[in-house]
């Protein structure tokens, strides 16, 4: 039998995602709602939320009354000049606001092309969860967690779910842009399904798993806009420092007031004006990162969302920045995942024909693929009747992930199908011998990177099934590029030794663990963890969840079971296991954009204190007269210059805060000192010259 699933190139959604990224930036659609969005922010809950632009804020208001005072005749410094500084301050305030307003907007923009499949759509519900229990017409806004849908061909899916009856081809290009139909089905790792994708033919029950509002998307479109972000821990680090570095300023300029008071009067030249004082603060502390900050954290999530990942947790987008391992589960992850019976393998001394029957047996109330593939193999090659459960009268025992094991007892027998070394102990318990010859069966089949199980009954092993699967494509050089980025992989499964070799070699994984139980796989995230290490987990099937859970990133396959995704952090909603080269990056290039405007902010701010000290002093000390290096046209057009430049950089770097700083795999240490260098040396020049030029134009405007 062959398999019909197509594999998916792991390259296809980022490479597209990056090039719309770039035409879409300044896209005038998103210019006109950004604009209204920095007039809304002005509202002071909004601007309290970040602490090195509330002083601005401040700054602005406080200037503004200045203003009032020195047009009713109680002026601190020429009215024209307090003027021209307390537009600048709220300008600066405007832009910053500017930038968090364009990437909220950027994002959501992305999110509602996703969310346009989710349109709303009659749905089918059931009055029971039976097919045939009848149906009612109910808008799919009006379906709640826990209805029972009727999903037929040519139907919209209404909500994301879990199917529970049926077995039905679905189109899911609307939100993966995969034109292959996928076979979604109940029972196993493909029984979830997503709003907004369609039925193509046969039925599906669905039960409706999210709450209207809830899912995923929604999630995510929350966590882009204000309401509901919260700070991620390295953010949080970042602004207490910043917030230290505005003290340090805050003070030192309070205190520069009375002193300059006590100089003007023994020298005879006159203090520091309030206004002079207000620009000097404002020009000092870091308003580059702190105005950019929380935009760089929103474009981080866009990014996202453009490479096809919905996340859930601002936190795991930042710790992908930083993996060292990526755990990822074999069957449905590396590779394609629908395993099938392709072979009877019976024991010495025992008929093909009673080894296909008792497989068949123990497989009849098997809700998973391996199951009813063993079921229609049986049939083909033996012609076997499916015999139904009643008439059976048996007591079916279902698979889980701890017994590894699935059958049912009947009429004094005990069937059972499993893997080689749960059967071994099951039959061993019961004083029976496992043969040497189905050993050697087994060990053949799963070195060709097959899934063996072995049939069972009472003591008797009849023989093994053969279950084949197939590594997906191109997943070998993606690898070896997470290997480049200083990631070990390492495969957890379910299967046995053997298989898990074969299916490593043939994927070129580090590292692998089998016959892992979902307690073991847990245990090695947890031991990795403790040892300082940062981990990743892709997984699909409901035995992955509490390792989902447990990971720093957790990527869920958004073909697999509603269990796995709960408990991840992201959905891949392409279901490419490499997709963490994307997701690494985007964290990467995240904390790298952070970590250069921080650099460029704080150089920066050196600077413009050359700049703007002599200046601001020069009416009460004459001799710092002699500092002015830039031979700016007058103390208050250095001053103003600097405003100017302080503002202006904001918007200048918009665009790099919204994009990122490119991630190439290499050093830490090398890109570090690449960072260090353009962004550091850069800021120290630029206010040089643009402070120069700003100089310039204003006297060529006759402002100064
Ligand atoms: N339906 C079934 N009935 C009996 N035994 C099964 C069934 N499905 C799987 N097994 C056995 O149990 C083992 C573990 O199950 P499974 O492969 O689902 O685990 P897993 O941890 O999810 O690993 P994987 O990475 O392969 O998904 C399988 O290797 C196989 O030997
Ligand atoms: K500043
Ligand atoms: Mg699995």
């Amino acid at each position: 039998m062959d398999i019909k699933q197509t594999p998916q190139s792991p390259l296809s959604s980022a490479s597209t995602g990056r090039s719309m990224a770039r035409a879409s930036l300044l896209d005038a659609r998103l210019l006109r709602p950004a604009v209204a969005g920095s007039l809304l922010r002005l509202a002071p809950q909004a601007q309290w939320k970040n602490p090195v632009m509330f002083v601005v804020y401040l700054g602005s208001m406080f200037t503004t009354v200045l203003l009032g005072l020195a047009l009713a005749g109680h002026a601190d410094a020429p009215p024209a000049f307090v003027a021209l500084v307390a537009v600048t301050l709220w300008l600066t305030v405007l832009f910053a606001n500017f930038a968090e307003a364009l990437a909220e907007g950027r994002s959501r923009a992305q999110a509602a092309s996703l969310r346009a499949a989710k349109k709303n759509v009659a749905a089918k519900k059931l009055r029971a969860p039976r097919r045939d229990a009848g149906v009612e017409l109910v808008a799919s806004t009006d379906l709640r967690k826990g209805d029972v849908v009727l999903v037929e061909a040519g139907d919209t899916l209404p909500g994301d779910g879990e199917v529970i009856d049926g077995i039905a081809s679905v189109d899911e290009s609307a939100i993966t842009g995969e034109s292959a139909p996928v076979i979604r089905e109940s029972g196993g790792d493909f029984s979830s399904v997503t709003g907004g994708t369609r039925v193509l033919s046969d039925w599906l029950v669905v039960r409706i798993t999210t709450q209207p509002g809830e899912a995923f998307l929604d999630r995510m479109i929350a966590m882009v806009e204000g309401a509901s972000r919260k700070k991620t821990p390295n953010e949080i680090a970042l602004t207490v420092f910043l917030v230290a570095l505005t003290i340090v300023f805050l003070l030192a300029c309070v205190t520069l007031y009375p002193f300059s008071v006590y100089a003007a009067t023994a020298s005879g030249g006159s203090p520091v004006s309030l206004t002079v004082l207000v620009a000097l603060l404002v020009c000092l502390i870091p308003t580059t990162i702190g105005g950019l900050l929380s935009a760089i954290g929103v474009a981080g999530m866009g990014r996202l969302l453009r490479a096809n990942v919905i996340a859930t947790s601002g936190r795991a987008i930042e710790a992908a920045g930083d993996v060292d391992v990526l755990l990822l589960d074999k069957t449905g992850t590396i590779t394609l995942g629908n395993r099938q019976a392709t072979r009877f393998v019976p024991a010495p001394g025992v008929e093909e024909g009673a080894l296909a029957s008792a497989a068949q047996l123990a497989s009849l109330a098997d809700e998973t693929p391996e199951g009813r593939s063993i079921v229609v193999l049986a049939k083909q090659r033996f012609n076997l009747r499916e015999r139904t459960v009643g008439e059976l009268k048996g007591e079916f025992v279902p698979f889980s992930a701890q017994t590894r094991m699935s059958g049912v007892d009947t009429g004094g027998q005990r069937i059972r199908k499993g893997a080689a070394d749960a059967v071994r102990r099951f039959v061993e318990a019961q004083g029976g011998a496992f043969p040497e010859a189905v050993s050697a069966a087994v060990d053949a089949v799963a070195r060709s990177g097959a899934t063996p199980l072995v049939v069972v009954e009472n003591t008797r092993v009849l023989g093994v099934v053969e279950l084949k699967d197939i590594v997906k494509g191109g997943i070998r050089e993606r690898f070896a590029e997470l290997r480049r980025m200083g990631i070990r992989t390492v495969m957890v499964t379910g299967d046995n030794r053997l298989t898990a070799a074969a299916i490593a070699a043939e994927a070129g994984v580090d590292d692998f663990l089998a016959e892992a139980t979902p307690e073991a796989k847990l245990t090695l995230i947890r031991r990795e963890q403790a040892a300082g290490r940062l981990v990743a987990m892709t997984g699909d099937g409901t035995n992955d969840a509490p390792a989902l859970a447990q990971a720093d990133v957790a990527v869920a396959m958004n073909s697999g079971t509603q269990a796995a995704k709960e408990a991840g952090n992201m959905v891949d909603l392409d279901s490419n296991p490499t997709k963490l080269i994307e997701i690494v990056a985007i964290g990467k290039e995240m904390l790298m954009t952070r970590g250069a405007l921080t650099t460029f902010s704080i150089a920066n701010d050196v600077a413009k204190y050359f700049a703007i000290l002599p200046a601001a002093f020069v009416a009460t000390y004459p001799q710092l007269g002699a500092l002015n290096l830039m031979h700016l046209a007058s103390p208050q057009s250095a001053i103003l210059s600097a405003v100017i430049f302080n503002a202006l950089i904001i918007v200048a770097l918009i665009p790099l805060a919204l994009r990122g700083v490119r991630y190439r795999p290499d050093t830490a240490e090398k890109l570090l000192r690449r960072n260090l260098l353009v962004y550091g040396l850069g800021g120290l020049l630029t206010p040089f010259a643009g402070i120069k030029l700003i100089d310039l134009a204003l006297v060529a405007l006759g402002v100064a």
